[in-house]
């Protein structure tokens, strides 16, 4: 076995709310399976499928996929900032294979991430600079969004790719189901959002990270107390997609549109493309089994909030 999968939901608000009795235990019992997963499979790098919330990748130039060669983390939400330790050789060859596949990803050689790819280093690992990984960004957030099927085929392309290293590869997907964060949205923004959107974002103020970030912690904190101020969780789309997952027949989400995701589980939802390119990029190494999954909707942190672990048989 040379590839096996853990799937997780980030949230920033994790360390600015506490939810309900028990949750944070039962949320930090499934990062405790994970981990030991972890333990057991003993990965030499890591392919980390995240998205990025408008810190790094702009509408300036915005590609659905980018394999970084190396990464800056910018430390939002008092997550860690600095080099991320990226396996340059290992992200090269995965990037010229996934290219020679016919799947377009763009490159990085300085790719900026925030917490969707720093928060679940610090949870499996401990920090950004633990194990070799190779970033795989895919756009999650800015519309238009291509197919679903797309994603498949990028996950595929780096599991065959990954699968080739000759090495014990980890592949994990970084994203929410079911959530909508006050993140904006380029279509009828006002010109200073819009420019933020476009390419100021990249370049924020202390004071104005800080009011972006309150923005945010706010809407969970008046989520959790019952003032809706954003679309609601969506607990059996989640299940269903975790059950797809686990099922192994992931075509069938290749139906889903990016409309529907959006309707039906809010806009961020298209986080979980993170996790349908973790399964699939498994799903090239032979049939596999879910080894844990845990899911709860916690509002709290804006979150349908699943951590999964799986291998192949
Ligand atoms: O403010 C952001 O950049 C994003 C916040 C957020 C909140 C809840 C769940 C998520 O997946 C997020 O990225
Ligand atoms: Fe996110």
């Amino acid at each position: 076995m040379t590839l096996a999968a853990v799937t997780l939901s980030h949230s920033p608000l994790m360390d600015f709310s506490e939810p309900g009795p028990g949750v944070r235990d039962r949320v930090e019992a499934a990062f405790a399976d994970a981990r030991a997963f972890i333990e057991a499979f003993a990965p030499d790098v890591v392919v980390l499928f995240g998205p990025d919330h408008y810190n790094g990748f702009l509408y300036d130039l915005m590609p659905p996929f980018c394999v970084g060669r190396a990464a800056q983390a910018i430390g939002d939400y008092r997550t860690a900032k600095g080099t991320v330790l990226v396996d340059h050789d290992a992200a090269a060859v995965i990037a010229e294979k996934v290219l020679d596949a016919g799947i377009d990803i763009a490159i990085s050689e300085s790719m900026y991430v925030d917490h969707g790819f720093v928060q679940p280093l610090q949870v499996l690992f401990g920090g950004i600079d633990r194990i070799p990984v190779v970033p795989v960004f895919i756009n999650c957030v800015a519309v238009p969004l291509g197919p679903v099927r797309r994603v498949r085929l990028l996950g595929e392309a780096i599991g065959r790719a990954a699968g080739a290293l000759n090495r014990r590869v980890l592949v994990v997907g970084s994203g929410g189901l079911s959530h909508d964060p006050p993140l904006p949205m380029l279509a009828g923004a006002s010109p200073e959002v819009a420019a933020r959107l476009i390419s100021t974002g990249r370049h924020l103020t202390p004071q104005q990270r800080a009011d972006r970030e309150r923005r945010v912690i706010e809407a969970g904190r008046a989520y959790a107390a019952g003032r809706l101020t954003v679309a609601p969780l969506n607990p059996e789309w989640d299940r269903r997609l975790l059950d797809i997952l686990a099922g192994g027949d992931l075509t069938e989400l290749d139906a889903w549109t990016p409309d529907s995701f959006a309707a039906q589980a809010g806009h961020s939802s298209h986080e979980a493309r993170t996790s349908i390119a973790a399964y699939a990029a498994l799903s090239t190494q032979g049939p596999y089994d879910t080894v844990s999954s845990f899911y709860e909707e916690i509002p709290d942190w804006i979150a349908g909030f699943a951590v999964t672990t799986a291998q192949t048989r």
